[in-house]
């Protein structure tokens, strides 16, 4: 007879998880994301689906991330990681969505039992998870109720503490290719942080030292990782954590980190006085997978430097490297954005390299970056990484070069392959590239910004009765639907220099988003306030409520 679930154990437990009637959850582009005091059914659920993906997968280790990011810090979430340190897959999004909601314990239960059928997972498999949280006061009881449903399950676990959510995608890859032809790392914090500083401290060997530089840690998780950083990096460059006060209540994320610099545009009011003109700093989110850069100009005046000038950046030096070990014939650079690319950062890429347009969300970015030997991606909120494909890897393995200009610029690229976290966007890894590639081209802020004109660009959130009821095409650069308003948006973009405009359904909040972009800042701030205030109107918004900007 085939292996039976757990049912007892699972009953016991899940009676103690009790899932609140009133909600809805919804394990959506970031897991499970809501105010933490209402996760705790969601956790312990987490924790057997976690097991069942394992068996599912022949006991290969899966992660569980417990973090709501840039979040206020009363949230909190979770996240499924894949075997290789990838999100989880899409069905199984649906499959959490499903056991999530199941009122009662036998629901519950009924619910497992057609998932095993259905998917056709085998009991008798092992099972292992490996897990972590933020540092969110939230999380210890959340991680308990997780535990809770490891048990029930009777999976493995591995508790990794409190870390950054890329380290734990890091652990997940290295556990699950231990010992063979691909290892990743040492499957331990010691060993990412190896891995990243050998890289690094390589990479800038003999280059002009690397001013210090101050990282806002968002009072989050990623200062201790920057603080542990540090030691593994010798005199290469000297990290200056600020915001690192990860014990004060109310101060995670709160006017500080990589959300609070992308969405006001303006310095953490906490970095102020402290970093001087010419000088460059950056942020990272609550849980480290973020990266804004900026710096003071002559007249201390701010600029960003966002996740496109960070893929400009990088993807330029790559391209460059791949030329010089004279492997461009058979190395193609591509670069992967969304619709929030700033129109500038498109036009540059795209008169050196191949350039895609997916819709939101890493999951998407990542899938598309696979297609090239090397892809580049960011969101232009931050979150990016580079991936080479495995045919690449070997290139460069077994690559003879032929000058010592070409095998430099191969080593270059070998130790380019171990500095970044390709598992996901990673905020600390994505910094030292940035450093990397400053050191290299003897580049200040005010250069790096020059590559090119950022458009002048404003974000405004719709509230309507339905969001629903948005449905998008061409990477959500085209409404559908509701039909007829796409055609009312192309009217307006046309009165407007240089202006693009689009619309889309938020997949984290319940909102519409409207992005717009035009040669000058009073005239984007107009395009996207009209088209907030179309869309609007167009969809059954109350006048008595329209906010007052909306145009
Ligand atoms: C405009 C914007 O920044 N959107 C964010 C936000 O998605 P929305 O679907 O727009 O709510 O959260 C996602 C998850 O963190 C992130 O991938 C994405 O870039
Ligand atoms: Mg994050």
């Amino acid at each position: 007879m085939p292996a039976q679930l757990p049912v007892e154990a699972i009953s016991t437990l899940s009676e103690l998880h009790p899932k609140p009637s009133h909600i809805r959850y919804q394990y959506g582009t970031a897991g499970f994301r809501t105010l933490g005091s209402v996760l705790d059914s969601v956790l312990f659920r987490v924790g057997i689906i976690a097991g069942l993906r394992s068996k599912k997968l022949d006991g290969k280790t899966i992660g569980v991330m417990v973090t709501a990011s840039h979040n206020p810090e009363p949230d909190n979430g979770v996240k499924l990681v894949d075997p290789r340190g990838e999100m989880l897959e899409a069905a199984w999004e649906a499959h959490a969505t499903n056991l999530a909601n199941a009122a009662t314990t036998e629901d519950f239960i009924n619910a497992l039992d057609t998932l095993v059928r259905v998917a056709k997972i085998d009991l008798s498999k092992p099972s292992r998870v490996v897990y972590a949280r933020d540092t969110r006061p939230s999380g210890p009881s959340l991680v308990a109720a997780f535990e809770d449903g490891l048990k029930a399950i009777g999976a493995e676990g591995r508790n990794a503490g409190v870390t950054t959510t890329p380290i734990l995608h890091y652990l997940v890859r290295a556990i699950n290719t231990k010992g063979k032809k691909d290892e990743y790392g040492v499957d331990s914090e010691e060993g990412y942080f190896t891995k990243l500083s050998g890289a690094f401290q390589k990479l800038v060997a003999g280059k002009t030292a690397l001013p210090p530089l101050i990282i806002d840690c968002a009072n989050g998780v990623g200062a201790e990782a920057v603080q542990k950083m540090s030691g593994y990096l010798g005199d290469s460059i000297k990290l200056i954590p600020y915001n690192a006060s990860t014990t004060t209540p109310g101060a995670l994320n709160n006017a500080c980190g990589a959300d609070f610099v992308k969405t006001t545009q303006k310095l953490p009011p906490s970095l102020a006085g402290d970093i001087k003109p010419g000088q460059r700093a950056c942020s990272l989110d609550g849980d480290a997978d973020r990266l804004m850069y900026y710096y003071l100009d002559d007249q201390n005046q701010f600029h960003m430097l966002d996740g496109d000038k960070i893929s400009s950046l990088v993807a330029g030096f790559i391209v460059d490297l791949v030329k010089i070990a004279g492997l461009d014939r058979t190395i193609r650079v591509g670069v992967v954005q969304t619709a929030y690319a700033n129109g500038s950062s498109t036009k540059y890429l795209a008169e050196r390299l191949p350039v895609r347009c997916v819709p939101t969300g890493v999951k998407h970015l990542h899938h598309a970056a696979e297609h090239f030997e090397v892809g580049v991606y960011f969101e232009a909120n931050g979150h990016g990484t580079v991936l080479f494909s495995p045919e690449t890897l070997q290139t460069l393995a077994t690559h003879e070069p032929s000058t010592p200009a070409q095998s430099t610029a191969l080593n270059h690229l070998r130790n380019l392959t171990l500095l970044i976290n390709q598992t996901v966007g990673d905020a600390i890894s994505d910094l030292l590239l940035v450093e990397t590639v400053l050191a290299h081209k003897s580049y200040s802020g005010a250069e790096w910004d020059s590559l090119y004109v950022d458009l002048p660009n404003r974000l405004v959130k719709v509230v309507v009765a339905d969001r629903h009821v948005f449905h998008t095409e061409d990477a959500e650069r085209r409404l559908v639907s509701p039909k007829g308003l796409q055609a009312k948006i192309d009217a307006l973009v046309k009165r407007y220099d240089g202006g693009r405009s689009f619309v889309r359904p938020s997949g984290t909040e319940d909102v519409v988003r409207v992005y717009a972009e035009a040669m000058i800042k009073s005239q984007a701030d107009e395009l996207a306030f009209r088209v907030a205030g179309l869309v609007y109107d167009e969809t059954g918004g109350d006048p008595n409520t329209r906010p007052r900007e909306f145009l």
